[in-house]
């Protein structure tokens, strides 16, 4: 009914525009922004359609409660691998989103020059400055320099919960070296890993890396997406059939679970698709999508732990951990934008959707 209401609304004011009838440009703007997110759009439309997620339940049924019996650890340990000279943002948007949903401990492994950075944005991350660029490593040193790296991780990689490997990570070829070495580490110790930004550059370019690995996520943006499906399908992304490219692409990587950012959020880990396409916010500023890897990371914990305990008993659906991680993850980081849109308009920034996390999480699932 929006729909044709709005359908009709657009060819009057196309009309009106024809004949130079048009009101001023910013009434036109307004009422246009109007009837992009009322949905005129194609993929508002997926909202109600059978692949659209049952966000707010899988959200419910996978938060944990909070019990008094439980202790520091139990509500999850995630650890993002990132930050370099140029990024500090990226790593700290990630870790912070971790903690502000529920997670007990929340670690950023970093280059040394970002770690004072990050630290001074928030005494609650536990900040370790151990990864190196190039340019601070001579030729003869890189090989010990680079296992030392690895080690430092390593000793931690059992604790965790989940690894979130990219986010501000940048390109340095030595780093990244060290980086495809802890990927393999996670992936021996069953640790789940979400690969993001310049994890995906990484991987897009390793894909043995993760290929095969059943607790390994990727969370493309549109650029990102259009890497991994060239290399991968050897075609351009095809926005007709996205939803058969998206199975195509995860089953190809051996069943890795992939979430294609956009409007709508896309979801498959090769055997199904579902998305998530609650309204969220028109403000595209960085670091959104570094809040959802956090997010994912602390959603795939819990439903990891949930389903472990069950032994299989869960009522909801798909029953895989990373997909209930990334629809958990969406549909949050979503609401958390529009609330923080509501309230902001224009001048939303990434630290006013982290700052809505909680209020968003407590009007789906309140805490008691
Ligand atoms: N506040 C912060 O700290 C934030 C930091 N952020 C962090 O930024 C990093 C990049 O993520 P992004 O989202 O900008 O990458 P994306 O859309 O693929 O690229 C856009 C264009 O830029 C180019 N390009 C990128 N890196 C390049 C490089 N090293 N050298 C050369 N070119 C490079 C790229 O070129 P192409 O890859 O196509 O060659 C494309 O044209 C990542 O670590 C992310 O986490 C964000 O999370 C936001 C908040
Ligand atoms: N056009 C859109 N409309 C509504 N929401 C969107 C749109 N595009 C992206 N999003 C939301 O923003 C989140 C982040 O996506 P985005 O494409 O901005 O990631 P990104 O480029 O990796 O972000 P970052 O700047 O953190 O690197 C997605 O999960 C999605 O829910
Ligand atoms: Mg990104």
């Amino acid at each position: 009914m929006i729909v044709k209401h709005d359908m009709n609304y657009l060819t009057v004011l196309n009309s009106a525009i024809n004949h130079k009838l048009a009101p001023p440009l910013a009434v036109l703007r307004r009422q246009q922004f109007l009837i992009r997110v009322l949905g005129v759009g194609g993929e508002n439309r997926m909202q109600g359609s059978k692949f659209e997620a049952d966000s707010d339940n899988i959200l419910r049924a996978i938060t944990p409660v909070l019990d008094p019996n439980r202790h520091k650890g139990q509500a999850g340990k995630v650890a993002v691998i990132g930050g370099c000279r140029e990024y500090t943002g990226a790593p700290y948007f990630a870790a912070i989103s971790a903690l502000k949903i529920g997670a007990d401990l929340s670690h950023v492994f970093c280059t040394k020059d970002a770690a004072p950075v990050i630290k001074s944005y928030s005494p609650e991350l536990i900040v370790h400055p151990v990864l190196e660029e190039s340019y601070s490593v001579g030729d003869r040193d890189k090989d010990h320099i680079s296992r030392r790296v690895v080690a430092e991780v390593d000793k931690w990689m059992e604790r965790f919960d989940c690894l979130v490997v990219g986010p501000g990570l940048g390109r340095d070829p030595f780093l990244l070296d060290c980086v495809s070495e802890i990927i393999k580490q996670a992936r021996q110790s069953n640790v789940p890993v979400i690969i993001d930004g310049d994890g995906l550059f990484l991987v897009t370019n390793n894909l043995g890396l993760v290929s095969g690995y059943p607790l390994a996520i990727l969370t493309p943006n549109v650029n990102e997406y259009k890497r991994l499906v060239q290399k991968v399908l050897n075609c351009e992304v095809n926005d007709q059939d996205a939803h058969g490219q998206l199975l195509s692409l995860a089953k190809q990587i051996g069943g890795v679970t992939i979430l294609r950012k956009g409007k709508c959020d896309l979801i498959s880990d090769g055997e199904i698709v579902k998305s998530v396409s609650s309204h969220g916010s028109p403000r595209r500023c960085g670091g959104q999508g570094d809040i959802l890897s956090g997010s994912v990371a602390v959603f795939l914990s819990w439903a990891r732990q949930l389903i472990l305990a069950d032994e299989g008993n869960l009522i909801i659906s798909p029953k895989n951990p990373t997909m209930l991680g990334c629809i958990a993850g969406s549909a949050l980081l979503r609401k958390a934008a529009s609330l923080a849109f509501e309230d902001r308009k224009r001048s939303t920034l990434t630290t006013d959707i982290i700052e809505c996390l909680g209020r968003s999480l407590e009007d789906i699932c309140p805490a008691c």
